[in-house]
């Protein structure tokens, strides 16, 4: 078979897909996204492969972080540089405290698609199609926006294109420099309300001076790694952009370096889980508490037969009151089954709240108690805590309750602009890069 199979998908059941508004437009769209080049190359997916394999095997740890839905107009670049800053001065915190290499990965450059709990959204008394995402219809509620119009997966394209490349700029054209992010690190450490992180400061920053006495002045220092991720979620969208990747004849999803499938869109004989199963990129797959042993063991036989190191990152959205019950069974369910996927935690979309004024958030104690929970049940199965996926933005918005700042619910209503969930903002990541921090190095003391 020379297609690979690639379009088995249609004969399946697609979960969360757009009733696009004309067909006739769709196709041609899909016809100009498949002419479009790649937006990441295949060889960088292999790479990636290669970290992620690493941090399954506990010697890296992964940072998976930015917007729940990112929007067209915010991909300008002082939002994308906020974004990335944010993720890097995490990222030196938590490779202090873990001792191993971070993998940073934004939820970036191809995030532009949501499932949706209901396919309409009403508001006094008039009904639309729900917001799916900047890829299929706007969020302004008027019938005009709503449309799903498939000339959003073009702008989806481009957009993405140019924010890839404002992150191959800002990540390798000296901007992500490791003193330079120390010193931004500095400024939160610095500040009164996050007095409690400043031991962890000091240590850093007597290890950055030590190795400036050394002479340490590598590459490594002065550009990093950085990979783009996004759900795969519109078929209209992944399958023009999947290529066979000349170097190995095999198909790769370019449209971002590693593509996980929803909690909404897993199902073992779904579209999603069958298309997926068929391209060479690394694989993740949000695990909510619903999820049985036997669907772990079932998405690995279909996802990663071979048991190939770095194919399968598995990420455990339980809630903060539930991941101590729920997670081991799965952990220990992967392990029986031969396999040695990455496990990473997402702290947010099991832990929502409806807020009494009526937003969408999560309290950041909540956030922090399911990070906490997780590295338990690793700690008490002898497995590794692998990493961390976040919904996070590098500006002072306020959408989730809590944290240093004590954001409450009022604040909300005067700095909230997500359109889909709440972001931890910029001060929150890194108190809980900060708070994860202090926990690895009580791990490695152990
Ligand atoms: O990540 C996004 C949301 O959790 C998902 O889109 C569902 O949100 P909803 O319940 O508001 O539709
Ligand atoms: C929709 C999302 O998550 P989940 O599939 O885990 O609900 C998301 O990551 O924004
Ligand atoms: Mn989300």
């Amino acid at each position: 078979m020379t297609d690979f199979g690639l379009d088995n998908y249609l004969n399946l059941e697609a979960k969360q897909q757009p009733t696009w508004a004309d067909l006739d437009e769709l196709a041609n769209v899909k016809q100009q996204l498949a002419l479009q080049p790649p937006l990441v190359f295949a060889g960088e997916v292999d790479t990636l492969r290669e970290r992620l394999a690493a941090a399954a095997r506990g010697e890296a740890f992964l940072l998976q972080g930015g917007d729940c839905a990112e929007t067209f107009v915010d991909a300008t670049a002082d939002r994308i540089r906020n974004r990335i800053k944010t993720v890097l001065q995490m990222a030196v915190v938590l490779m202090y405290g873990s001792s191993l290499p971070v993998i940073k990965m934004g939820r970036m450059a191809g995030q532009f698609a949501k499932p949706r709990s209901s396919d309409t959204e009403t508001r006094d008394g008039v009904t639309l199609p729900a917001y799916r995402g900047d890829a299929v219809n706007g969020y302004d509620f008027t019938e005009q926006s709503r449309r799903n119009d498939a000339n959003r997966l073009m702008q989806a394209y481009h957009t993405s294109a140019s924010t890839l490349n404002l992150i191959r700029a800002f990540t390798t054209g000296g901007f992500a420099d490791l003193r330079e992010v120390h010193a931004w690190n500095k400024g939160f450490t610095d500040n009164p309300a996050n007095k409690q992180y400043e031991s962890i400061a000091g240590d850093i920053d007597r290890a950055m001076r030590f190795m400036e006495a050394c002479g340490v002045d590598s590459a490594e220092l002065r550009s990093t790694e950085f990979f783009v991720s996004h759900e795969g979620l519109l078929f209209d969208y992944e399958r023009p952009l999947t290529r066979i990747d000349s170097r190995t004849s095999t198909p790769y999803a370019t449209s971002g370096h590693f593509i996980w499938i929803g909690e909404r869109t897993r199902q073992l004989a779904g579209a999603h889980v069958d298309f997926f199963s068929r391209i060479r990129n690394p694989l993740g797959v949000k695990l909510g508490p619903t999820t049985q042993p036997e669907d772990v063991q079932r998405l690995i036989d279909i996802l990663d037969p071979n048991r190939e190191p770095g194919r399968l990152t598995f990420i455990s959205r339980m809630g903060a009151g539930k991941i101590r019950e729920e997670l081991p069974k799965l952990v220990a369910a992967a392990r029986d089954h031969g396999a040695q996927p990455l496990w990473i935690t997402d702290p947010m979309h099991g832990n929502g709240i409806t807020t009494k004024n009526g937003y969408k958030s999560r309290r950041f104690e909540d956030v922090m108690d399911e990070v906490m929970g997780f590295f338990e049940v690793h700690r008490e199965l002898g497995t590794h805590p692998g990493g961390l996926h976040v919904e996070l933005t590098g500006d002072d918005v306020a959408e989730c309750l809590g944290g240093s700042e004590m954001i409450d619910e009022a604040t909300l209503e005067e700095r909230y602009e997500s359109v889909c969930d709440p972001r931890l903002n910029h001060m929150q990541s890194l108190e809980l890069a900060f708070l994860v921090a202090e926990q690895l190095v009580q791990t490695q003391r152990r």
